[in-house]
This record gives C-alpha cells, sequence and structure tokens, in this order.
C-alpha cells in the first residue's frame, strides 16, 4: 500500500470560506493534504479509501496555553484567587513533583487533549524533557517551553534559565518536526526585570519565539505599577520581549492603548476565558483585540484551574462570555470561535502549515459523529461544532497523516496505564 489515501463522502469545515461545509473528498499523502473539494479527486492510482458520511472533518483543535502535568491537581483547590490558589495549592504541591509526576500528569492530559479532538498543544512546565517524551510517543504535535519562576537567588535563575536553553535546543524541530520550542519566563510578576531580558537575549540567540503570562488579574497590574511605574505591557515591551515573536496568555485587563501595543507588535493573545471566570480574573477584551488586528487563539491553561481540558467548551465559552459582557449578540460568532481555535492557534504558535484543511497544510484534522441528537438537523455545522458539540463527540483524530484516535480509542497510548499511574501519582504527591 502506498502512503496515499482518501475521505470520500464526508463533510468538511472550512470557516472563512465562503461555503464554510461542503461535502467532498480529501486525498492525504504522508503527512499532507493534498486535495480537498467537491469533485472527486483525478488519482493515477488506485488508493485506500475512507468512508467519511456521518462525520464532520475539521482542522484539529490548537490548545495555546496550559500545563499539562497539573491535571493531578484536577479539584485540588477549587474555588480561589489565582495569588492565594498558586501561592497556597499549587506550588507547594508542584514543589514536591518528580519527573514520573510530570510525565504521568502529562500523559493523562494528552490522552485527554487526543480524545477531545486537540492535535496541537503549548505547554509551559518544569521537567520539560518527560513532556517532550510524551509528546513524542502520543504522536501529538507540540509546541513546548521550560516555564521559568524566578523567584529564587540568582545561581538558581542561571539554572533555570540554562535548562530553559538546553531544552529548547534539544527538542525544536525534534520528532519529525511535530515538537518545537519557545522561551518562556513565567510573568512579569515572577521574574524581576532584568531576569526577563536575559531571556529575550535567548530567544535572540536561538532565534526561538518568546511566551509568558501577562495581566491576568487586575492585582498584578496595579502590581506592576507600583512596583515598576508601568502597566505590564509597557514594562514587557521596554524590556524587549516584543522585538521576538511573542505570545502572552490571558491578557485580561487591557486599555485601548495596550491592545494598540500588542497589535503594533504583531503580538499573540491566548484567551484563556474557562480558566479566567474560575479564578475570577475577569473576561478579556476578546472584540476589541480582534478589532485591532491582534491574532486572538484559545488556551485550556492547566485542568487545575478548568477543570477539563475540552477544546470545544473554551470555543463556546469564548463565542458565549463576550456576547454576554458587550450585550452585542454579533460579537464571537461561531465561524470565528473556531477560527481563534484552530487557524488562529496554528498561527500564534508560528506553525504556518497547521490549522485549515487545505492541499499543502500538514494532515492534523477530526472528526466528529455528526449522527446524534444534539448535532441534528445538519442546518448549520458550524454552529453545532461551536453551541452543541463537546469533546465526546470525537471519533477520529490524526495528525501528521497518522491516525492516533479511532473510535474515540486512542492507537499510541496505553490508557489503562495512564489512568491508574495518574491516580497513583496524586496519592504519592498527598503522602510525601
Ligand atoms: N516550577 C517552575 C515553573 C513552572 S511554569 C508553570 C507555572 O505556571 C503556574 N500556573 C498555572 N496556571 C497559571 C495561571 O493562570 N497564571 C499564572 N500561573 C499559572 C503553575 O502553577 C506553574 O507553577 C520553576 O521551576 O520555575
Ligand atoms: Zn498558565
Amino acid at each position: 500500500m502506498g502512503t496515499k489515501w482518501m475521505i470520500r463522502n464526508g463533510k468538511f469545515a472550512v470557516p472563512g470560506a465562503d461555503k464554510p461545509v461542503f461535502e467532498g473528498y480529501m486525498v492525504i499523502d504522508n503527512d499532507l493534504i493534498t486535495y480537498i473539494g467537491e469533485e472527486a479527486p483525478v488519482l493515477e492510482e488506485d488508493v485506500p479509501v475512507f468512508e467519511g458520511n456521518r462525520l464532520l472533518f475539521l482542522p484539529g483543535l490548537v490548545n495555546t496555553h496550559g500545563h499539562a502535568a497539573m491535571s493531578l491537581l484536577r479539584g485540588y483547590g477549587d474555588d480561589l484567587a489565582l495569588q492565594v490558589w498558586l501561592q497556597e495549592k499549587m506550588w507547594p504541591m508542584e514543589g514536591k513533583f518528580t519527573g514520573d509526576d510530570v510525565y504521568w500528569g502529562t500523559a493523562l492530559s494528552v490522552l485527554e487533549m487526543l480524545k477531545g479532538g486537540t492535535t496541537t498543544f503549548l505547554d509551559m512546565y518544569d521537567h520539560m524533557d518527560r513532556v517532550a517524551e510524551v509528546a513524542e510517543a502520543s504522536g501529538i504535535r507540540a509546541v513546548l517551553m521550560r516555564g521559568v519562576i524566578g523567584l529564587c537567588p540568582a545561581e538558581v535563575q542561571n539554572q533555570k534559565l540554562a535548562e530553559a536553553v538546553a531544552f529548547a535546543k534539544k527538542w525544536h524541530n525534534a520528532a519529525d518536526g511535530r515538537i518545537t520550542a519557545m522561551i518562556s519566563p513565567h510573568s512579569p510578576y515572577t521574574c524581576p526585570p532584568d531576569y526577563i531580558e536575559k531571556f529575550v537575549q535567548a530567544a535572540h540567540d536561538l532565534d526561538l519565539p518568546i511566551h509568558t503570562h501577562m495581566s491576568e488579574t487586575r492585582r498584578e497590574v496595579e502590581q506592576n505599577e507600583a512596583d515598576y511605574g508601568l502597566r505590564p505591557v509597557a514594562h514587557l515591551e521596554k524590556l524587549g520581549m516584543f522585538t521576538r515573536p511573542s505570545l502572552v496568555a490571558h491578557a485580561v485587563h487591557l486599555n485601548d492603548e495596550e491592545i494598540e501595543i500588542l497589535a503594533r507588535n504583531q503580538v499573540g493573545v491566548s484567551h484563556n476565558p474557562g480558566s479566567n471566570l474560575k479564578l475570577a480574573s475577569g473576561v478579556a477584551r476578546v472584540p476589541e483585540l480582534l478589532k485591532a488586528g491582534v491574532t486572538v487563539s484559545l488556551g485550556t491553561d492547566g485542568a487545575a484551574s478548568n477543570n477539563n481540558l475540552d477544546m470545544f467548551e473554551e470555543m463556546r465559552l469564548a463565542a458565549l462570555i463576550h456576547k454576554g459582557v458587550s450585550g452585542d449578540p454579533t460579537a464571537v460568532p461561531a465561524g470565528e470561535a473556531l477560527r481563534i481555535a484552530t487557524e488562529y492557534g496554528a498561527k500564534s504558535l508560528f506553525l504556518n502549515q497547521v490549522g485549515r484543511l487545505a492541499p499543502g497544510m500538514k494532515a492534523d484534522f477530526i472528526a466528529i459523529d455528526i449522527d446524534q441528537p444534539h448535532l441534528l438537523p445538519h442546518t448549520d455545522l458550524i454552529s453545532h461544532t461551536v453551541y452543541s458539540a463537546s469533546a465526546k463527540d470525537v471519533e477520529h483524530v490524526w495528525v501528521d497523516g497518522k491516525q492516533i484516535i479511532k473510535h474515540g480509542e486512542c492507537l499510541t497510548l496505553d490508557e489503562e496505564a495512564i489512568r491508574r499511574k495518574a491516580q497513583e501519582a496524586f496519592e504519592g504527591l498527598l503522602n510525601r
């Protein structure tokens, strides 16, 4: 059998196109989509055929901010504000995480994400070699970085920076190019200015983009002004961060001038509506960001502040909360929410061959079962994807042309072992 195969009689989603859903064919050759259209493709040889009826094919979902291993702390420390949650609940437990904890927590998250239609995820954490191991073995696409909190003595700071650099060098473009790296100081409130400048320099030296948490809470913004005389956006701009391609997570508390600075510097924003609501951080100004031309994408953040990694839920939240807050029912319509979760996500992660179903793009796509009560009748399948579907509707997942989820089951990871080991890891943390 060759490397080429074809899907027929499927429905395909191309949000943003004149005809956003059509019925037809898609040809995959190795890791690439080589044809998609309503007409049958003209092929020189017979190729294996996959029957696509009752399925809607979508680009794989792109989760642009998270901490996968934090799934071990799902439900541990709910209903708290960010600073209390971080300082009193998360950091003491995370301080006990071993490489194995990170491995099993990440495996649990990657399993959840793949089964829920996420084909690319960003991860900012510690023990990143173990995260990369999971990404490599699972077949998912991953943008990985050693996140660094700099509230520590200079020697420890230097060591963490060296780890971040070594990780990026080792893993950028690894696993057939499925893994890429970024450089990531955790935030302006956990990294002193001179330390952030070192990360900017490292990103220049390695020619890599930067990712950080920014302006998540009102308190953070006020504290930044008190400490440095600037709001976080101007502060990071002054430290040179935006001289690198950048992606900031949250960006909830922005004024008009800050939106303008982000737009001018082409800084992407990873919008995390579930986490922002749960930690009572606020609601990001997504309609204004989009209007200003900022690339907005979607992230779940860690499972301990969400509390799941369902990107369908995140899409629905993004489509709903901005209507509610603005009083404008046209804010973030379904097609735009789907592009935010796919095309704009890929753009935010600097993956120019990901995020759309089109010839020449990587074959990262999913199929949802649309023959179900909550997805009928077939009035508008883009609307159903955003307003009615959930992770549980994902039937099949392919990344880089390889099938990873088949009828809801993972072909690459040992699900039963992961479920058991994750539970054991959490119990081990409680007892250490
Ligand atoms: N332990 C590392 C830093 C890990 S980066 C990832 C950190 O982000 C934290 N985190 C998770 N969600 C959020 C959020 O919403 N805002 C800020 N930090 C978060 C998380 O608890 C974790 O400590 C070091 O050695 O410096
Ligand atoms: Zn985060």
